[in-house]
């Protein structure tokens, strides 16, 4: 194949989708010569429809695609996560060469990143896997990325990134990550804690419109006080909108004519199961990633309501919606706070030499969990880079401790009223667990070694012990 330097495009994209296409125009915009590749017309039209003002032009022919980009070539993968990604790089493998750098910027799955590193890197081929949030308009006007792997690659597309990024108080919202997949397990935490903020923000809306009687608009306008306030994030934003939006064709707000069963990519399952597997307690994602499921069980949950009723309406007390502020500002920070851990976890398990500072400090912008909260993240751990947990940070504690009142009236008030509360719920569980001096754990570890001779430690001496329980001895 020619590549003789005289072609022009500086980078290339695989896939001219949602994300794809709107980062290519954002690279346009900020002057890279760029080009993209898609299996679909449609793709390619809207491309160099939208891509008019720089007269982008993109390839449905994979090999005049590869040839069109100088060498050593940078290709950008934006397509679905899984099998694609791998059938994507058997197609380019044999046009590229050596030195060339892929970069995919999908949600894969990072187990399926440290193979491919692997196995392109024994073909000389320089692969890194990075994460990128931001949506659409993120993607278009600055999302917040997260490459790791192969450094000598990123030094390539380290001015570019920067360029294209979102910027947080100036600061660029991109970051080396560190080696390996920790590019794409960062991403995959990040979207964790996006599904435990979107099931608060479900849940709050659930207490307010059938535990305290408020009308679309009474929701809006809490949502729209919380958002000028601590709370202030891009979800916050995006919800207060929801509860503005008409649909078309009945008049209604739109949020009342969808269904009430959330569907999911996998993101939020990874984290969990990814967390189960290196011991680290993430119960408000676990909780939002159940509850996603149990959403799904729409002709088994109304069944049960009618043979066990429906939730009542909360007695509320004057200041309950500053309570339920506490509540969410409490929830919220654990939320963060377990993804933070579940990071320092991993840095340890898998060597990706996290820096839990930069990580919260890329988060602050373009992505889809930015928040005023992640300015006390990253404090935190800049002042303590090795902090264990968030939560053992003496700023983050002293506002942790006004909140739990509030917290812990918004809790069992929803108990009392039998309205589910899955993730505030259990935010206080693990938190409640996580400050338990000595938890009733010793009596877990008799049973154990009861049953099943599993042994058990003494608090008065070291070494391992087994007691022969069958024998009374009292
Ligand atoms: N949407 C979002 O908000 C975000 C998505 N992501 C991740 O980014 C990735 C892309 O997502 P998104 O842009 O939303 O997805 P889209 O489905 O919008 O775009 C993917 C594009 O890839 C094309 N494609 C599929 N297979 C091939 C192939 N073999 N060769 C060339 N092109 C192909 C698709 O074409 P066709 O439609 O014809 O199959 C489509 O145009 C995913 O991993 C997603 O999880 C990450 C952050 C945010
Ligand atoms: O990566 C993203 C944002 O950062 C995607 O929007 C996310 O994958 C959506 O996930 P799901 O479809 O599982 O809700």
């Amino acid at each position: 194949m020619s590549n003789d330097n005289k072609a022009k495009f500086a980078f290339g994209m695989v896939g001219l989708g949602t994300m794809g296409r709107n980062l290519l125009l954002n690279m346009a915009d900020n002057g890279f010569a760029v080009t993209g590749y898609d299996k679909s017309e449609k793709m390619l039209q809207i491309f160099e429809e939208e891509g008019k003002p720089h007269n982008l032009k993109g390839f449905s022919d994979i090999e005049e695609f590869v040839d069109s980009l100088q060498s050593p070539r940078t290709i950008i993968l934006l397509v679905p996560a899984g099998a694609i990604v791998d059938s994507v790089i058997s197609e380019l493998l044999p046009l590229l060469a050596k030195g060339d750098i892929i970069i995919d910027s999908g949600n894969s799955y990072f187990t399926d990143t440290s193979r491919r590193s692997i196995e392109l890197a024994e073909k000389g081929i320089h692969f890194f896997g990075m994460g990128i949030s931001g949506g659409e308009e993120g993607a278009r006007f600055g999302p917040s990325m997260m490459p790791g792997g192969d450094k000598q690659a990123y030094a390539v597309v380290k001015d570019m990134l920067e360029a294209v990024s979102a910027k947080a108080n100036g600061d660029p919202c991109v970051t080396y990550i560190g080696p390996g997949a920790s590019g794409h397990f960062v991403k995959m935490t990040h979207n964790g804690i996006e599904y435990a903020i979107m099931q608060l923000l479900a849940e709050a809306y659930e207490i307010l419109k059938n535990g305290l009687d408020y009308d679309n608009d009474q929701i809006q306008q809490v949502f729209e006080n919380w958002n000028n306030g601590r709370l202030k994030s891009f979800l916050m934003e995006i919800t207060k909108d929801v509860f503005l939006f008409k649909d078309v064709k009945t008049g209604n707000l739109l949020v009342d004519e969808i269904k009430d069963e959330a569907k999911s990519k996998g993101t939020g399952k990874w984290t969990s199961q990814v967390a189960m597997d290196i011991e680290t307690p993430i119960p408000s994602i676990d909780a939002a990633v159940s509850t996603r499921n149990l959403s799904k069980l729409k002709k088994l949950r109304v069944e049960l309501e009618k043979a066990y009723g429906a939730s009542e309406k909360i007695k509320a007390s004057a200041d309950f919606i500053d309570d339920l502020e506490e509540a969410f500002y409490f929830a919220m920070a654990n939320a963060y706070a377990q993804g933070m851990h579940l990071l320092w976890k991993a840095s340890i398990e898998y060597k990706y030499e996290l820096n839990l500072a930069e990580i919260a400090k890329i988060w602050r912008g373009g992505c889809i969990i930015r928040a005023e909260f992640l300015e006390d993240i990253y404090q935190a751990y800049k002042k303590q880079p090795d902090l264990e947990h968030l939560f053992a940070d003496a700023g983050v504690q002293e506002k942790i401790k006004k909140s739990l009142k509030g917290t812990r009236n918004v809790v069992s008030s929803a108990i009392n009223a039998g309205i589910a509360t899955p993730c505030f719920t259990s935010a206080l569980t693990y938190f409640d667990t996580l400050k338990t001096g000595r938890m009733p754990s010793n009596l877990t570890q008799a049973q154990r070694d009861f049953f099943g001779a599993h042994t058990f430690e003494r608090i008065d001496s070291e070494g391992i012990f087994h007691a022969d329980w069958n024998q009374k001895n009292s």
